[in-house]
């Protein structure tokens, strides 16, 4: 694994209680140290893993991603939104026999939707992402647009764009449009919107997707993590179930 925190230290907690038949965990990579099964190099993680998880952000995956794939593990990677670089994406697809599986982390519906693009084009895909503002607010930011957010007395659209916009100006919470847009129309095309609301107590995405298969809507709203409230907490058990699916005699929802 690469990272510990909000969703690396439940997986590792799950694994570590044999939950997950088939699975263990071989080593955790940090750029502090500081997790049990402690790897000094992503060199020696590879070594001693079948599959790498990324959950630790963006640089991340930059810093380490190339050379898991390289080394022919496959790399389950979190931080999705870091392959609204083209040319890191290219590189990753490049690198050697590991595969890449992009998690679905805190959303639902690609199964569907993965579905759905088989069956015909999609004329409209659409997301709304609404989170607490404390944890919208970026250095980016008009100041005024940040002390409406520090004040967290009202609902503020905090941005409107296309997807590829949308993840790297929230790198740590809005990875799922990267996703979304992976699974259908592209991160060009996938609009995004994000929007702080001091009454959302569960993080929400709304995914509206007009397509040949049909239409559909899939309102998420997740608890967020106690340890880290940008992150979903269903996130890390998202990355269990893909675990759990490579080595399961049965699979609902394959
Ligand atoms: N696809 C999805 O639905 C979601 C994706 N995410 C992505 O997952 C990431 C992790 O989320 P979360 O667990 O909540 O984050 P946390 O901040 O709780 O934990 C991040 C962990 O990664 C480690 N880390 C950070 N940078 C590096 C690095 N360059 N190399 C190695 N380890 C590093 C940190 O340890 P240390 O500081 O010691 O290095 C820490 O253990 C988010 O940044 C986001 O990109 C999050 C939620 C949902
Ligand atoms: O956890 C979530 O709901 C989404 C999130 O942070 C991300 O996509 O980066």
């Amino acid at each position: 694994m690469i990272g510990y925190g909000a969703i690396g230290a439940i997986v590792h907690a799950v694994l570590r209680a044999g939950e997950v038949p088939g699975t263990e965990a071989a080593g955790i990579l940090t750029r502090s140290g500081d997790s049990p099964q402690a790897l000094d190099s992503v060199e020696a993680l590879a070594e001693a893993s079948d599959l790498v998880v990324e959950a630790a952000g963006h640089d991340a995956l930059r810093a380490h991603g190339p050379a898991v794939v390289a080394s022919g593990v496959d790399l389950l990677v979190v931080s999705v939104g870091a392959l609204t670089d083209d040319a890191l994406h290219d590189r990753l697809r490049g690198a050697g026999q590991g595969r890449l599986l992009l998690s679905a982390g805190a959303l639902g519906g690609l199964d569907l939707l993965g579905a759905a693009r088989l069956a015909g084009p999609f004329e409209r895909v659409a997301l709304r992402t609404t989170k607490p503002p404390a944890v919208l607010a970026r250095p980016w930011m008009d100041e005024r647009v940040r002390a409406r957010l520090e004040r967290g007395d009202e609902r503020v659209v905090v941005f409107g764009g296309p997807a590829r916009e949308a993840a790297r100006a929230f790198p740590e919470s809005v990875n799922v449009a990267a996703t979304l847009a992976l699974a259908t129309v592209g991160l060009d095309a996938l609009e995004v919107e994000v929007v702080a609301d001091p009454d959302a107590d569960l993080v929400e995405h709304l995914v509206t997707v007009e397509a040949a298969a049909g239409a559909y809507e899939f309102r998420i709203r997740n608890r967020p993590s106690p340890e880290n409230p940008r992150t979903s907490a269903v996130t890390a058990y998202s990355v269990l179930r893909a675990l759990q699916a490579r080595h399961a005699p049965e699979v609902v929802g394959a």
